[in-house]
């Protein structure tokens, strides 16, 4: 079983091209949402934040303040740092469960932190989804209750894109004009052939 990085930075697309992906058939990991389930229900991480940041970092319904965490963490390298080291081992001991239960030839885990999070090496291929800066910026703005200034804190808080592409085996660009279906399924044509070869 083949299993492929799919990373982007904020607003790039990950979302949107995972979900076609999805339709297509293949098992989609999406970390993102993974880590807010484990965020609100894993109790070793709970202690960890509380400790942290106090137990107002919590709603009185249990869940995370997000809004709280994000103006504090965005802020500040050593507390995103913390909170990396706490969330992101439960995200990959929670996707390697996952996995084990999948049956498809390949299956996708998507993230916009795959390389800040060091989690390179559980990828046997890498997917960058390339979006001009001044649109990422544009359509999170559009699609979230949103300040430019909290996406510049965001994408200030990722590895550049240069360095990301570097370091991926695919790209698929999603400016507004790209073709992002021809990509897609050109992909999974070569991750077909590929996964053929090695049966
Ligand atoms: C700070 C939080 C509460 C903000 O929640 P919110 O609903 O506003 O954002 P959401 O989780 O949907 O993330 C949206 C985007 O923000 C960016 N982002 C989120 N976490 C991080 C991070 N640790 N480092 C850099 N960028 C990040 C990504 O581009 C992501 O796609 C949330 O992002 C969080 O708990 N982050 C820490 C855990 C984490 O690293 N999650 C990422 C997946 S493993
Ligand atoms: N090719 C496209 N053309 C126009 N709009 C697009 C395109 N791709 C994505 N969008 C829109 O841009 C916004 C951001 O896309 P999406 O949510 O998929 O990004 P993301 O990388 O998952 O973002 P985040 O990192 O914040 O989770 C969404 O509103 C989406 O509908």
């Amino acid at each position: 079983m083949l299993k492929i990085g799919l990373t982007g930075g904020i607003g790039s697309g990950k979302s949107t091209i995972a979900k076609i992906i999805k339709t297509l058939g293949y098992p989609v990991y999406i970390s993102d949402s993974k880590a807010s389930e484990l965020i609100n229900r894993d109790e070793e991480i709970k202690r960890h934040l509380t400790e942290l940041f106090g137990k107002d970092i919590y709603q009185p319904d249990g869940n995370l303040d997000k809004k709280r965490l994000a103006t504090i963490i965005f802020n500040d390298k050593e507390a995103i740092k913390k909170v990396n080291g706490i969330v992101h081992p439960a995200v990959t001991r929670d996707f390697m469960t996952w996995c084990s239960a999948q049956r498809r030839p390949f299956l996708f885990f998507e993230s916009a932190i795959l390389f800040e999070a060091k989690l390179e090496h559980l990828f046997d291929y890498i997917i960058l989804i390339s979006t001009d800066l001044e649109t990422r910026v544009e359509r999170v703005i559009s699609r979230d209750a949103t300040t430019r200034e909290k996406v510049i804190e965001r994408i200030n808080n990722q590895m550049p894109d240069e360095i990301k592409q570097s370091k991926s085996n695919f790209v698929i660009y999603n400016n507004n004009d790209d073709k992002v279906i021809k990509q897609i399924l050109s992909i999974i044509h070569q991750l077909n052939n590929i996964h053929s070869k090695q049966a």
